[in-house]
């Protein structure tokens, strides 16, 4: 073993107690991992519960972490993580573990679970067909459509341990685990940036298109009419909203074959000076939210479509989330590729833009491959912690 390997080891020991502690004692914290940077940051708010926001216009100036939902319902408020305690590399976790190992203030919250409704393929497709009949009405031109299924078999599973298998499986995508107060423990890698914004530049990202990669290479991915439709409908109403806050020169990179895991989407980057939106953080998230990529066009039509076409909550699956002034970072992503922790085990949440093209089984293939992103690895660690009972009851 290397010098680096032993000291990323001891980092990772040293974290997981962090988290567990935080776990047990019900301790609302997050542990992320930005894209391209092997460093984690984890977050500890364990004096008061996180705030509830009534607007995301209220991020402007706030430090913290936050998470909103895809549309704001009152039962799944806008919530903002203010840390009493901020943990990074190595530094030492000790004293922090004495402290919330004696804090019961979070131990009666109730276990945020609402009743979770799990579309068959012909429900599914009942509801591509619905959404296809509000196409063709000229009530909307796209709208996202979601699914939920939950796994039952993963009882085994540590669920600190899936988060650092995520970070080493994705270090590409914002990996990250949570546990809040009315929004639960949650666990994602999402690829789709929101908005990323640095001392002078922001930057915010159009994704639509998916193809399953197989074994081509990502410069070999060609994309039909109807992906590169999907993803020009999320282009321009991204770039409406930048030129209505009067940004002018804006970098624009794309559409471009962009790998995530398993899959490659059509991705287009657009970067601007920040100065403009720094005072206008929470209204240009607003503005934003929810794009295309999880909603639709026009915004509004496409929400009361998906709200009435899908039988179950989305909560937190395509609202947004990340830190805002943390360690120099203010970084939001969209929160797809994301697993609730419910009673029953885990429930993964995938959706699909739906077109005038779209084919019915294609859609529910395609959230199939999008749900393996994180299958795929609660698989791996499952098999591996049921080898571990396995072996410990053999021997
Ligand atoms: C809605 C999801 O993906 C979005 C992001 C990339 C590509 C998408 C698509 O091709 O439909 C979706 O817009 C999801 O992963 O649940």
């Amino acid at each position: 073993m290397i010098a680096s390997d032993s000291f990323d080891i001891q980092v990772t020991k040293v974290r997981n107690k962090l988290l567990h502690v935080c776990l047990e004692r019900r301790i609302p914290f997050v542990s992320y991992q930005l894209p391209e940077k092997s460093e984690l940051s984890t977050l500890v708010q364990y004096t008061v519960a996180p705030r509830k926001l009534k607007s995301s216009v209220e991020i402007t100036g706030a430090t913290g972490f936050v998470v909103a939902p895809f549309e704001g319902s009152g039962a799944f408020p806008i919530t903002l993580l203010e840390p009493d305690f901020i943990h990074t590399g190595n530094s030492p976790v000790d004293q922090i573990i004495e402290t919330l190992q004696k804090c019961s203030l979070f131990l009666g919250t109730k276990s945020e679970s609402h009743p979770m409704h799990e579309a068959s393929s012909s429900e599914f497709t009942r509801q591509v067909e619905a959404i296809k009949a509000k196409i063709k009405e000229g009530v909307i031109i796209k709208a996202v459509l979601s699914r939920v299924k939950i796994e039952t078999e993963v009882s085994s599973i540590d669920t600190i341990e899936l988060f650092n298998t995520l970070c080493q499986a994705y270090p590409h995508a914002f990996v990250y685990i949570l546990q809040m107060p009315d929004v639960g423990c949650w666990i994602g890698a999402s690829p789709e940036p929101l908005l990323l914004v640095s001392d002078e530049r922001a930057k915010t990202t159009s994704i639509a298109g998916t193809q399953v990669l197989g074994n081509r290479m990502v410069s070999d991915v060609k994309w039909n009419a109807k992906e590169r439709d999907e993803q020009a409908i999320v282009t321009s109403y991204i770039e409406n909203v930048i030129s209505s806050f009067g940004i002018t020169n804006v970098e624009k990179i794309g559409p471009y074959s962009y790998q995530a895991a398993n899959l490659v989407h059509l991705k287009t980057q657009f970067e601007f000076d920040a100065s403009t939106i720094k005072p206008l953080l929470g209204k240009f998230i607003v503005a934003l939210q929810p794009t295309p990529s999880v909603c639709g066009l026009p915004k509004a039509n496409a929400v009361d479509v998906v709200l009435s076409v899908e039988k179950h909550e989305r909560e937190y699956y395509s609202g947004f989330l990340g830190p805002i002034n943390i360690e120099d970072n203010t970084a939001f992503f969209v929160n797809l590729r994301c697993l609730k922790v419910v009673p029953e085990g885990f429930a993964f949440f995938v959706g699909a833009g739906i077109t005038e093209g779209s084919i019915p089984g294609r859609e529910w293939e395609e959230t199939s491959h999008k749900m393996m992103t994180l299958l795929s690895v609660v698989n791996s660690v499952n098999t591996s912690s049921k080898a571990y009972v396995f072996s410990k009851t053999r021997n």
